[in-house]
């Protein structure tokens, strides 16, 4: 039997003189394990950042050449999830959980009809897959979708990185004859800020949703007895969200992102949710004028790109964070209840509080870098969450949310069929 090794070996290559910016340096991670035997077909890969680092990797799934920007993401479960999450088209997913692929993947787990993200970049493919639920590994699930995956690349060192650079434009080559120049120049001549990504994740006609949450997955929903119409704008939906809400009772349409606010409202649903979705919320101002036209009519309810765009249209701005937030862990304060929540999150900007209105309420805050993570406007029925209480991946301490917005959507009923208090005047008398 071999005996287990576990063997590092950094190199780094600086390509250009000390003047000349930006530098090439080129680091290769050789990892093996055991007698090092995969059971799939190696190749090599390099991931080459706007900075000019290049990362020598091992490739998995589809082969080609890829922009993309990378993000890190925290999560120590749930791939499967954030690979199907559809606001992470156009970038890279960095898994900062060493060991990806443990439990293959499923037919249960999908959060969207496909995978939208740019590329996987994991530490450690694992050799074996198990689970009750496996249908087939993550190599061959990447490789029939067409996304590019590599693995034995120093995810940590990356991570360092781009929390001390910000967010980078990479590059992901299997090609052996692009130059090094090459891929680099490739990473100047794209970025992900002002491009609208929603309208090619979008669903392209108006439907149904009837799913709810498996009962052996459900913990909390009680619907009210009553159903509730939610016309829900698909900016890249994830399944959970429509699952969670048809679990606590509501009857739900979803309409592509293009979707007349004029023609929702002759829908007259009794509240409308504004989804999640990739890139930057300034690059879909048709979107903030439709969340505009909506506003005040109706409850309303946003989740992440829905909250930025909410965050817009009622006259505030949105940033870029520096390596924004993603992952399975974490906090948020309700600023209402003062109870914290280990939250879900996946996005790049935020909301200004700053900027908005009077009478806009902050009610949630994340606890790592105190941005705002939550409005309410209780005058026009709003509500809103940077984060995910749809929780797929993630704890599900935020689940509430969904109550709340059934709440919201209650109380705008209940008062419509209470009986109108006319003044008669004298004079009508
Ligand atoms: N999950 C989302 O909706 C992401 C929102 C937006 N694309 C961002 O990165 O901030």
């Amino acid at each position: 039997m071999a005996t287990k090794s576990l063997g590092f070996a950094v190199s780094v290559t600086h390509l250009f003189g000390s003047k000349s910016p930006p530098k090439l340096c080129v680091f290769t991670l050789r990892c093996s394990a055991g007698n090092g035997e995969r059971p799939w077909k190696t190749s090599g890969a390099r991931l080459m950042l706007e900075d000019g680092s290049i990362w020598k990797a091992k490739s998995f799934g589809a082969s080609g050449t890829q922009v993309g920007e990378v993000v890190f993401n925290t999560s120590l479960t749930g791939y499967q999830e954030i690979l199907t999450d559809p606001s992470y088209a156009g970038q890279f997913v960095l898994m900062t959980n060493p060991h990806i692929g443990n439990t293959g993947v499923n037919f249960d787990d999908e959060e969207s009809r496909q995978c939208f993200l740019a590329g996987l970049v994991i530490r450690s493919l694992s050799i074996s897959t198990s689970s009750w639920r496996c249908a087939e590994t993550l190599g061959d699930y990447l490789a029939e979708r067409n996304i590019m995956g590599i693995y034995d690349v120093d995810t940590r060192a990356i991570t360092r990185r781009l929390r001390q650079k910000g967010s980078l434009i990479g590059v992901l080559s299997t090609d052996n004859s692009k130059t090094e120049e090459e891929l680099l120049k490739m990473t100047h001549s794209w970025d992900i800020v002002g491009i609208d990504l929603i309208s090619g994740v979008s669903c392209q006609s108006v439907h149904e949703w009837v799913d709810t949450t498996k009962q052996e997955w459900d913990f909390s929903s009680k619907g009210h007895g009553e159903t509730f119409h939610v016309v829900a704008y698909d900016f890249g939906i994830k399944h959970n969200i429509l699952r969670r809400l048809a679990s606590y009772g509501c009857k739900i349409t979803v309409v592509p992102s293009t979707w007349p606010a004029s023609e929702t409202l002759k829908m007259k649903p009794d509240g409308v949710l504004f989804s999640n979705g990739p890139g930057d919320p300034s690059a879909v101002p048709y979107a903030v004028e439709t969340v505009k036209n909506i506003l005040g009519k109706v409850p309303v309810f946003g989740i992440c790109m829905g909250h930025q765009l909410l965050g817009q249209a009622l006259g505030g701005k949105t940033f870029k964070m520096k390596f924004g937030h993603h992952g399975g862990n974490h906090p948020v304060r309700n600023l209402r209840t003062g109870q914290v929540e280990i939250s879900a999150q996946n996005h790049n900007y935020a909301v200004d509080p700053a900027t908005l209105p009077e009478g806009v309420e902050v009610t949630h805050r994340n606890l790592n870098d105190g941005s705002c993570a939550g409005l309410a406007f209780p005058a026009q029925r709003i509500m809103s969450l940077q984060y995910h209480p749809e929780a797929s991946p993630g704890p599900h301490d935020s689940d509430y949310a969904f109550r709340d917005f059934v709440e919201l959507m209650m109380q705008e009923k209940n008062k419509k069929s209470e009986p109108q208090i006319s003044t008669v005047s004298s004079l009508d008398a």
